[in-house]
């Protein structure tokens, strides 16, 4: 029979196909759009489930309309019915009658009297008689609404998406697991090798075992922590609420409050309940969650949270995941292997650079403007025959957001840790960002060479942080390598494509060409070029595509080798030439049928963009006025952010937001590539916010409009200075002793080399003036290109002081002679600025 399709489904139930995704959601079974097929398992499970939803509203309905009934009995039925939310081992207060048959996991039943309180079982532990339990494997029934249940994806293993057939439709507990198939989690059974595989996939079996155990118990203890709190509380309530007198009713629900995305912020959860604030902060602090006002909750927590004050949670799919395209349902029989994609991690300094080049045999490290790399790369090298992708993530915090994101696109991470240094703070986030993202991890032991090389300290500290070295009875693998001496490369090599092996990384290269935006950049021969990992599908030359907002046709396509190349399939990165604009890093782009449809979804998708930009900046600063009116000393700061790649906007802008506290909230209104022009100015002046410039300067007109509009512009070649500045700020410690002045612009206009010498630039000084003493900034294409001291001034073949505006001069910059006709020079001098106390 025919698998039936989201759509029919939802047809039948009376849904639309959106709702039917979220409700699906919410059973943990992710579908990718309304054709995506069900098995049949899920679909009795969404029919069993709105079933009982239906029941259940109507029970609430009859509830309603008599209120004053609320008794012992009525609280049973009503703990019965809830049991659709999670209800962890263990929790059933004493006397509360037997639980409806099915909705214990065998073996519950058996804790004898007195053994253990309810509520009181340490999290993660199980109740004697249930048997092992492997990581992220929670008995049927007692899984919150929203959370996967075991089996269906396990961690680490696949990107959502491309999961083979067969696997999805397993909830746990459900029916005989068909042979070959695995559970999660060790023992015998998770070992059992296919049938004559070689002895390097039954390890690999095994590494694949426990590489998806690493994580789960974490979250999973988090989460049941918070569930037997959540039932706790419940009980108390319902307690308190059978001593109510009659006519102290329960506050009766108009609608399910709606939840868009994956997160919601207190504020706003509080908004959609009429509470305050304050009322969810304490509700919160008795689940055992801190969490201030304008802090995200994930819409689980929110969905307990919201129940805790009697509100149903309606979580809406996230509109832009469809962003006017349909997304293709592919055949698993066009499925085939494609090559892994790793993201190297690390904290800065640790050698992620170096390793990358040590394996492709090239230096990028040297051509890294001081050494730190700004923006996310991609290669491709083979070994064994098999290709690897490597994303180039860089390293710094302030790189958080491209780090994040690059573990998503990734399908195994790589973290380097210095031998001589150890787990660092980035170290740390490193991990967590990994193991959110389900990616599993090989450490890279680096830097072995050095005297100082203390690989057992590393994985000793790893060990705290839940990586147990294989070596030492655990599951992460850890390699030793020297980038430097190329020690132990060929082993990581190996290890990368095992833990590939398992994976069983699949795409299909015959479809429409679908991918990510690793990096962007406004080229000034080229245009807009991308760099874009293709994930599933082939990108050929001539293919119409959308990313984000931009649209175009491929024009040229240039692999990591510099080569042109006619198509890019799978896993492959390449440099897209050809959009009408620059896209996000980050954004999805799809290949799709001709020019007209790029080009109308581009038009739709600005539009929707212009009118959340529009909403947002309304939004910002009337609720800002009334909340500060209100609040007194609540404060908010509006950042608008111009830089010259949108990879260095999104990191600065995620930096930003982070250093907002409970006193100061930093909102980054408004970003883009390329120069401060008027109509930033205008809209800082009208949100009342700040600019900062990241690599580029105002033009000669937004510079005019700043000073009318006392717009603050900030300035900087350094993210760390950008973020340290605000951060001062914000406590009321910038006070600068020195502020920047510029006094003239001139134009180059000829160039001359003389040997010995150097490059003498023959300038024309447009505005203001330039002094010998000045320093300079030489800008091209509203990008700083160099920052330094004068080296000489001339007018003629004479020295002077001092050029006027309006007359010529040549000068040298100290140390610099990549100066080019028709660069601007910028001429400053620091002034010392008195402290105002
Ligand atoms: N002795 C030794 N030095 C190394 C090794 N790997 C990297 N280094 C040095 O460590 C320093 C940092 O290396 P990078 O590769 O730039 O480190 P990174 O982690 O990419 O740094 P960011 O890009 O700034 O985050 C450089 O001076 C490298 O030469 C190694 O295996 N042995």
């Amino acid at each position: 029979m025919a698998k039936m399709r989201v759509y029919e489904l939802a047809k039948e139930l009376g849904l639309e196909s959106k709702q039917l995704i979220a409700f699906l959601s919410r059973l943990g079974i992710q579908v990718k759009n309304h054709m995506s097929a069900l098995e049949d398992e899920e679909v009795a499970k969404v029919r069993a489930a709105a079933a009982g939803k239906k029941e259940k509203n109507e029970q609430t309905d009859t509830a309603a309309e008599a209120p004053k009934k609320v008794d012992a009995a009525a609280i049973k039925d009503r703990e019965n019915q809830g049991n659709q939310r999670p209800q962890p081992v263990g929790q059933k207060p004493a006397g509360q009658g037997p639980r409806p048959a099915g909705q214990r996991p065998p073996g519950q039943a058996a804790r004898p009297a007195g053994q253990r309180p309810a509520g009181q079982r340490p999290a993660g532990q199980r109740p004697a008689g249930q048997g092992p339990r492997s990581a992220g494997q929670r008995p049927a029934g007692q899984r919150p609404a929203g959370q996967r249940p075991a089996g269906q994806r396990p961690a680490g293993q696949r990107p959502a998406g491309q999961r083979p057939p067969g696997q999805a439709a397993r909830p746990a507990g459900q029916g005989p697991r068909p042979a070959g198939q695995r559970l999660p989690g060790p023992g015998p059974q998770a070992t059992q090798p296919v049938a004559a595989a070689p002895e390097q996939t039954v390890r690999g079996e095994q590494r694949k075992d426990r590489q998806k155990n690493w994580e789960r118990p974490h979250r999973v203890k988090e989460k049941e922590k918070l569930e037997q709190k959540v039932m706790a509380s419940k009980q108390k309530k319902d307690k308190a609420e059978v001593q109510k007198p009659a006519g102290s009713q329960p506050p009766k629900q108009v609608k399910p409050i709606e939840i868009h995305g994956d997160t919601i912020s207190v504020k706003d959860l509080a908004m959609k309940m009429n509470k305050s604030a304050g009322e969810l902060i304490k509700k919160l602090m008795g689940l055992g969650v801190m969490a201030t006002i304008n802090q995200e909750v994930d819409v689980e927590t929110a969905e307990i949270l919201a129940n805790e004050f009697g509100f149903e949670v309606d979580i809406k799919v996230d509109e832009s995941t469809y962003d006017f395209i349909e997304e293709i349902e592919d055949d698993p029989a066009d499925l085939v292997p494609r090559p892994c994609v790793v993201t190297v991690m690390g904290h800065v300094d640790h050698g992620k650079t170096s390793l990358l080049d040590a394996i492709r045999e090239s230096n990028v490290t040297a051509s890294e403007a001081g050494g730190i790399t700004q923006h996310i790369g991609a290669y491709q090298v083979v070994h064994d025959g098999k290709k690897i992708t490597f994303l180039d993530t860089p390293g710094h915090e302030a790189f958080t957001a491209m780090r994040a994101r690059g573990a998503q696109v990734t399908d195994i991470a790589i973290l380097v840790v210095a031998a001589d240094d150890g787990v660092m703070p980035q170290t740390v986030e490193a991990i967590n960002h990994s193991k959110a993202a389900e990616v599993p991890i090989i450490v890279a032991i680096n830097k072995i060479d050095k005297p100082d090389a203390r690989p057992e300290r590393v994985m000793q500290e790893l060990t705290e942080h839940g990586l147990v070295p294989e070596e030492w009875g655990g599951d992460t693998i850890c390699v030793p390598v020297s980038a430097k001496t190329r020690e132990g490369l060929e082993n990581l090599l190996e290890m990368i494509l095992l833990v590939a092996e398992v994976q069983e990384l699949k795409a299909n290269p015959k479809r429409l060409a679908k991918g990510t935006v690793i990096e962007a950049e406004l080229d000034k021969g080229r245009g807009p070029v991308a760099t874009v990992l293709v994930q599933t599908g082939t990108l050929k030359i001539g293919d119409s595509i959308v990313a984000g907002t931009a649209y175009g046709k491929v024009r040229a396509m240039i692999d990591d080798k510099g080569r042109r190349v006619k198509k890019a399939g799978p896993s492959t990165p390449v440099e897209v030439l050809g959009l009408s604009d620059v896209p996000q890093a980050g954004d999805i782009f799809h290949a799709v049928k001709d020019d007209k449809t790029a080009k109308t979804i581009s038009e739709k998708r600005l539009a929707k963009k212009r009118e959340e930009e529009l909403k947002a900046t309304t939004k910002v600063s009337l609720d800002d006025l009334f909340k500060q009116i209100q609040e007194g000393n609540v404060k908010e700061l509006n950042i608008i952010i111009k830089a010259d790649v949108q990879g260095s906007i999104e990191a600065l802008k995620q930096s930003l937001m982070k250093l907002s506290t409970d006193e100061v909230r930093v909102n980054a209104i408004h970003g883009g590539v390329g120069a401060i022009t008027e109509t930033d100015i205008m809209l800082a002046s009208a949100s009342n916010a700040i600019v900062i410039g990241f690599n580029v300067r105002p033009d000669a007109n937004a510079r005019k409009a700043a000073e009318t509009e006392k717009v603050d512009i900030r300035l900087y070649r350094v993210i760390y200075n950008a973020i340290e500045d605000v951060k001062a700020a914000m406590q009321g410690l910038l006070d600068p002793e020195f502020k920047e002045v510029i006094i003239g612009r001139l134009e180059v206009r000829a160039i001359f080399k003389v040997s010995k010498v150097g490059t003498i630039a023959g300038c024309y000084v447009a505005e203001g003036k330039i002094t010998r003493n000045a320093q300079v900034r030489v800008i091209r294409d509203n990008i700083v290109i160099h920052e330094g001291n004068l080296g000489s001034l001339k007018r003629f073949k004479d020295d002077v002081k001092e050029v006027s505006e309006g007359y010529e001069c040549g000068i040298m910059i100290e140390n610099y002679n990549d100066i080019q006709e028709g660069d601007v020079i910028e001429a400053f001098v620091m002034e010392e600025v008195t402290r105002e106390l």
